[in-house]
C-alpha cells in the first residue's frame, strides 16, 4: 500500500495529511509513513533520530520561522519512512515558538506515529507532554530513553504497566549506546501500519458542562474550518484562552492550513 494521502478509510493506511506536511515544508515523494520525535529537551530525540536516519538527513528552517529542524528518512520492511525531528518542549500550550512548531506539526501534520521520547530518570516530569501528546494523537510509541543511567541510579519502571496505563507501546532504550533501536523499529512499523491500534490515556474527569461546551464550539468550528482535524482539542485551547489558537481562529489561518493556501505559514 503506498497511498500517500488520509483520504482512505482502510485500518493499515497511513493517516498522515500530505498537504498540510508540504505546507510545513516537507518533501513529500516517496514516502509511505511520517513520523516525528517529540519530547521534552534533552531527551535523546536528535540520538535516536540520527539512529534511525544514519546519514539520510538534511536539516533546514521551518518555513517562517527560526526554529531549525531536521529531516531524515530510512527504509524498513521495504516502506519508506520520513521522520522529522521536532524541538524539545515541556508543553505543547504554544508559550513558544519551540511548542507552536512542534503542535502544529502534530496537530496539522497528523504524522503516521509520533515517537515520544522520555528521559527514564525523569519519568514523572516528562509524562506531562506525553500526556498532552496522546490528547491529540492517538498514533504513538513512547521510547523509554536512558535506559542507562535510570538502571545506574536503581530506577526501575514496569513497562508493561506503564504501555497499558498509556496505552501504546513503550520501548526501553539507551540510544547513545544505540541499544533499543530494533524494539523501536519493530513498534513503529505496528502502529504506522494499523496493526497495534493505540488506545490512548485520555483525561477522563471533565465535566458534564466542560464536555458540553467543548461539543457545542467543535461543531461551530467545523462549520467554519470544514477540514480542521483534532476539533474538540482546539475548542477546549479557545476555552482555555490560548492566545495562538485564539489568534489563528480570528485570522482566518487556522481555516487556510487547510485550505489548499501555500501561502500560509504556520
Ligand atoms: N546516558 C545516555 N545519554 C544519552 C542517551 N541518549 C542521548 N544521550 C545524550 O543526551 C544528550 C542530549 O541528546 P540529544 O539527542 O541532543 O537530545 P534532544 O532530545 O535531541 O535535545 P533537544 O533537541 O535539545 O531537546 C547528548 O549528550 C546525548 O549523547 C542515552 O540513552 N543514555
Ligand atoms: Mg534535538
Amino acid at each position: 500500500m503506498t497511498q500517500m494521502s488520509n483520504s482512505n478509510n482502510c485500518d493499515n493506511c497511513p493517516v498522515h495529511n500530505k498537504e498540510n506536511l508540504i505546507k510545513l515544508g516537507l518533501n513529500m515523494e516517496q514516502v509511505d509513513y511520517v513520523i516525528t520525535m517529540a519530547g521534552n529537551p534533552n531527551t535523546g530525540k536528535s540520538t535516536v533520530f540520527n539512529n534511525l536516519t544514519g546519514l539520510h538527513q538534511h536539516t533546514g528552517n521551518w518555513p517562517g520561522k527560526t526554529v531549525s529542524r531536521a529531516e531524515g528518512g530510512f527504509i524498513y520492511n521495504e516502506k519508506r519512512y520520513k521522520v522529522v525531528d521536532l524541538p524539545g518542549t515541556y508543553s505543547l500550550l504554544s508559550t513558544s515558538t519551540d511548542e507552536e512548531v512542534a503542535r502544529n506539526f502534530i496537530l496539522f501534520g497528523q504524522p503516521d506515529v509520533t515517537v515520544i521520547v522520555v528521559d527514564a530518570t525523569r519519568l514523572e516530569r516528562n509524562l506531562n507532554l506525553a500526556l498532552q501528546i496522546l490528547e491529540i494523537t492517538d498514533r504513538a510509541v513512547l521510547c523509554l530513553n536512558l535506559m542507562d543511567e535510570a538502571k545506574r541510579n536503581n530506577i526501575e519502571i514496569d513497562e508493561r504497566a506503564l504501555s497499558k496505563e498509556l496505552g501504546i507501546p513503550v520501548i526501553p532504550a539507551s540510544a547513545r549506546r544505540k541499544e533499543g533501536m530494533k524494539e523501536l523499529l519493530a513498534a513503529i512499523e505496528e502502529v504506522a501500519a494499523g496493526k497495534y491500534v493505540c488506545k490512548p490515556h485520555k483525561i477522563k474527569s471533565r465535566s458534564i458542562k466542560l464536555n458540553n461546551a467543548i461539543s457545542s464550539l467543535a461543531s461551530k468550528l467545523a462549520e467554519q474550518f470544514p477540514n480542521l482535524p483534532n476539533l474538540n482539542w482546539v475548542a477546549l485551547r479557545l476555552l482555555e484562552g490560548d492566545n495562538s489558537i485564539i489568534e489563528a481562529v480570528q485570522s482566518g489561518e487556522l481555516g487556510s492550513i487547510n485550505a489548499g493556501d501555500s501561502t500560509v505559514q504556520l
